[in-house]
């Protein structure tokens, strides 16, 4: 059986060779705590006010690499027992967010790849990561992880994603549904 490949990078979300590496903005790190205030309390990744939301919580940060955990509860399960594999990729997407958001720019998820590498049990806190790779013009690499109990814990799940820069519009122009 092969194994995992070492990256859960496809070509798409692999920087080019014309990327440059990523610098934290200053005034975004500043921001990074009062995120959740800024986002407003209904967001489902880590709004305190969504009744079973994922309430994730951002515990750090190192340049433009965020850290946040949550507890899977069992409203979070899928197969008897575990997280679902859908609310799991919400967790990479609100991690992976998060990192971009130390870029500084207006970003959202174009692309998201997504690994299932072991169960994640009801209960299980889970530790997240996350990394960005490169920025090419409106185009930022990221990638993330998921480890069960802790940042040494084993990798559960682990993904790599493709951002991509948006005006001020995008979140207040109302499109017809
Ligand atoms: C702290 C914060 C935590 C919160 C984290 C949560 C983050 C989210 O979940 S955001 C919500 C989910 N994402 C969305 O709703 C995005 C919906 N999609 C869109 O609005 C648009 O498709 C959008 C903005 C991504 C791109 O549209 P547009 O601005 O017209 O740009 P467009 O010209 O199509 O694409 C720009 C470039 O990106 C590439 N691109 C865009 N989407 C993709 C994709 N899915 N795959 C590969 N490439 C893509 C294009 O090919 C293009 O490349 P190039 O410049 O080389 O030709």
């Amino acid at each position: 059986m092969s194994r995992p490949r070492s990256t859960p990078a496809s070509p798409i979300t692999t920087p080019p060779s014309t990327a440059t590496a990523p610098v934290a903005d200053a005034a975004a790190v500043q921001d990074f705590i009062a995120a959740g205030e800024i986002l407003g309390s209904a967001c489902f990744g880590c709004g305190p006010d969504v009744p079973h939301g994922l309430h994730i919580q951002r515990t750090g940060r190192d340049g433009t690499t965020a850290f946040a955990e949550f507890t899977v509860i069992p409203e979070h399960q899928g197969a008897p027992g575990l997280a679902h594999g859908g609310l799991l990729a919400t967790a990479m997407d609100e991690i992976l967010g998060t990192s971009a958001w130390l870029l500084g720019r207006r970003y959202v998820t174009g692309r998201l790849e997504t690994d299932y590498l072991a169960p994640v049990p009801v209960g299980s806190l889970v530790h997240l990561r996350s990394w960005c790779k490169g920025v090419d013009g409106r185009k930022a690499y990221l990638e993330a992880e998921g480890r069960l109990g802790g940042p040494d814990g084993r990798v559960a799940v682990r993904a790599a994603a493709l951002f991509i820069e948006v005006p001020l519009e995008h979140f207040t122009a109302k499109g017809t549904p």
